[in-house]
């Protein structure tokens, strides 16, 4: 046997030790197994991954699946609510602003009534609504109408409708009595937001933007289009202490999509519009939402905004 056949045959027999050693080991130890052997060990490591993919993947689904099931109905479509209220905790909000006792909320909440603005008003203010939009109208899927400020959604922008008919006869746009109708409405959800939150009537104001809005599922073109994002109206308006919305088309009827969503943390819960269905809120972050996609149809709905601070109060409309 030369040296170097030697020297092999020695390699060979310690390699035999070492791996009778490892499988020695191995039985002990999965460890040291996986330490010795980079092929094995790469193996578990890849077999360790694929695991903690399956249940990730798993989990996302089980997310998922909740988040579908945590979708609650707050007011049905087909339900008339004489009254339905849901109490929240007051965000801290209001801390950053300044405070008007008897009327920064210090009871916060959400409330749906039926009933109280007639199928009639809200026929009524559709048309008031449908009238002004049919001068303008977003390129995308959000128009709004603000009679106070004469703000009109025309393309890409704004216009302002009562500088753009100068010459023109609004009465030949709008009804003698759609001032009035549009007052006596604010009035009694005014009355409402008194009765419900205890604020003192004279110290809560009707205040910008109040708006009439139309939604349909146009692909957006400005950011100004784009409902559906969750917000505070507090943060996003800042004049708002609460915020009422009064439908004037039904969903699942007139408009698919377009459902009204509270996000909280345990669940999100629905709105469905129904005409002359009056939503409520206080408009701190305890009141987060946003609007679904409208996927069929067009929505039709007035937010009415109040606050407390005089220095936001705004007129009734003139037009
Ligand atoms: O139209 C709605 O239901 C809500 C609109 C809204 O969130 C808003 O105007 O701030
Ligand atoms: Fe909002």
């Amino acid at each position: 046997m030369s040296t170097r056949q030697r020297k092999e045959n020695k390699k060979t027999k310690e390699n035999v030790v070492d791996d009778k050693d490892n499988n020695e080991s191995a039985k002990k130890s999965h460890l040291v197994r996986t330490k010795t052997d980079p092929g094995v060990y790469k193996k578990a490591v890849s077999r360790a991954l694929v695991r903690v993919l399956f249940i990730a993947a798993f989990l996302i689904g089980l997310m998922f699946i909740r988040s579908k099931e945590d979708f609650k109905i707050l007011a049905s479509q087909k339900e008339f609510y004489q009254k339905k209220t849901f109490q929240v905790s007051c965000s801290k909000d209001y801390d950053d602003f300044e405070k008007f006792p008897g009327c920064t909320p210090t009871r916060c909440g959400r409330l749906v009534i039926d009933g109280l603005i007639t199928e009639k008003e809200a026929r009524q203010l559709l048309q008031i609504a449908k009238n002004g939009l049919a001068l303008g109208g977003s390129n995308g899927g959000a128009s709004i109408l603000d009679l106070h400020s004469g703000a009109l959604s025309k393309g890409n922008s704004f216009i302002n409708l009562f500088k753009y008919l100068e010459n023109e006869n609004l009465d030949n746009i709008f009804e003698k009595d759609d001032v009035e109708v549009y007052k006596h409405v604010k009035n009694k959800i005014k009355a409402v937001i008194s009765r419900e939150f205890g604020v003192t009537k004279s110290r809560l104001h009707l205040t910008h933007p109040t708006f009439f809005s139309r939604m349909n599922n146009k692909p957006a073109q400005t950011v100004h289009d784009e409902y559906w994002h969750p917000h505070i109206d507090k943060v996003t308006y800042e004049t708002f202490d609460y915020t009422s919305l009064v439908y004037l088309t039904d969903y699942g009827k007139d408009f698919d999509g377009g459902r009204f969503v509270f996000v909280d943390k345990e669940a999100n819960w629905t709105v469905e519009p129904r005409v002359g269905r009056l939503s409520l809120f206080t408009s701190g972050s305890e009141n987060l939402h946003y609007v679904e996609k409208v996927s069929s149809g067009t929505r039709y709905a007035i937010t009415v905004s109040f606050t407390c601070n005089d220095k936001h109060a705004i007129e009734n409309p003139d037009f």
